[in-house]
């Protein structure tokens, strides 16, 4: 068995990947951390973890964790993970971080967008881990940064029109909309019940940070830069994310030969789904599961493509994700311990 830490177990990705990697054939949890809950059983925070395990959060500290477990999964908050990740990477251990903190390649670019970076040097090694890309990457790496949640359901949604050239890339419109627990579990004003409850809205228009991280991939997808219009939405229910991603065709494609176009290019991909013509995904065909699930329509009347792609934001778009990497970074098989089907309805 490979032993494994979970730094940040207490958060919504944590007791994510918690789930996952408990059931996990080949893996062992040997450490989980805390700071606030330091000392306690990780069923008494998560009940639902009652007589499924004996672990005890312990506090973040990189000896212990290194100690204990050869592949870690850090689940901290940006700039918490970069104060860790150099340290456990020292010491020998793999690292899935799940924060942004090694996902942009440019550091003046991070800096632009998030805070200083204070380990600019990991920057150029770390494999961008969003595995139906990087595959050959991520094998290698002894770091890979997890993908955001709207960059992964944006990057899959696109990257069959963006590598073979078929739309203009500055057309590109992409809007997208969350369940709560992309925020996180910590208390925040705006995720309360009544704040969120009946209540639908965009926020962090034109300057949310994962727009860089999106350009990114669409940037080295393309051979180009690309600049687009990104606006996120908060969705009154707990988990799910639904992007809609608009843009101009550069030639005539009816929706039959573009998603036939989408099912070869996928066609080797367990965990992205195409939908037949006429049909379009909901997040409740993905909750609870590693799938993305794309359909699309090409609009003859204005000449626009309309991708929706959709993806559980906890789960392909962070935890299994992760464990789907670091199946790739041991050798294992890559959909192992992530074959549970959607919980539907
Ligand atoms: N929620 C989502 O849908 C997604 C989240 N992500 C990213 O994954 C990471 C984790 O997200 P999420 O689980 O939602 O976050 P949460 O806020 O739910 O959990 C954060 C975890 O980190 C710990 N923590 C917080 N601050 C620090 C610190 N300064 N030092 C050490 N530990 C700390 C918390 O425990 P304690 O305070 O007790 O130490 C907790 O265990 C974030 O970077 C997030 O952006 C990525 C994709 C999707
Ligand atoms: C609904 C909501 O608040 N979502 C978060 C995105 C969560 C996430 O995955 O982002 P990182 O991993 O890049 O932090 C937000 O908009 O900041």
């Amino acid at each position: 068995m490979i032993q494994v830490a979970i730094v940040g177990a207490s958060g919504y990705t944590g007791v994510e990947l918690l789930r996952l990697l408990i059931n996990h054939p080949q893996v062992e949890i040997t450490c989980v951390t805390s700071r606030q809950n330091a000392g306690s059983p990780i069923s008494s925070v998560f009940p639902s973890l009652l007589g499924r395990s004996d672990l005890v959060f312990d506090p973040v500290d990189v000896e212990l964790i290194a100690s204990r477990a050869k592949v870690i999964f850090t689940a901290l908050p940006h700039k918490a993970a970069m104060a860790v990740v150099p340290d456990l990477l020292k010491a020998g251990c793999k690292v899935v971080d799940l924060s942004a903190d090694y996902r942009l390649k440019d550091a003046a670019v991070y800096e632009q967008w998030y805070q200083p970076h204070t380990s600019v040097d990991l920057l150029a090694e770390a494999a961008y881990g969003l595995p139906e890309l990087y595959r050959e990457q991520i094998q290698e790496a002894r770091l890979v940064a997890n993908p955001g949640c709207y960059p992964t359901s944006v990057a899959l949604g696109l990257a069959p029109l963006v590598q073979g050239g078929l739309i203009d890339l500055s057309s590109l419109i992409i809007d997208s909309k969350s369940g709560t627990s992309g925020a996180g579990r910590s208390a925040k004003v705006g995720s309360l019940y009544c704040e969120v409850n009946e209540g639908f809205k965009a926020y962090g228009v034109a300057s949310h940070r994962h727009t860089p991280e999106i350009e990114q991939t669409l940037g080295q997808l393309s051979g180009k830069p690309v600049s687009i219009s990104f606006t996120p939405h908060l969705l009154p229910v707990n988990r799910g994310i639904l992007s809609t991603c608009y843009a101009t065709l550069t030639d005539k494609h009816a929706t039959g030969e573009l998603i036939e176009l989408y099912q070869q290019h996928y066609r080797n991909e367990p965990f992205v789904r195409v939908h037949p013509e006429g049909e379009l995904p909901n997040v409740a065909y993905v909750r609870g599961s590693n799938y993305c699930n794309i359909g699309l329509v090409s609009d003859s009347r204005t000449g626009r493509v309309i991708v929706v792609s959709v993806i559980d934001n906890l789960l392909k778009g962070a935890a299994s994700q992760a464990v789907q990497n670091m199946n790739l970074m041991l050798g294992l098989e890559e959909g192992c311990g992530l074959q549970d089907l959607p919980l539907f309805p």
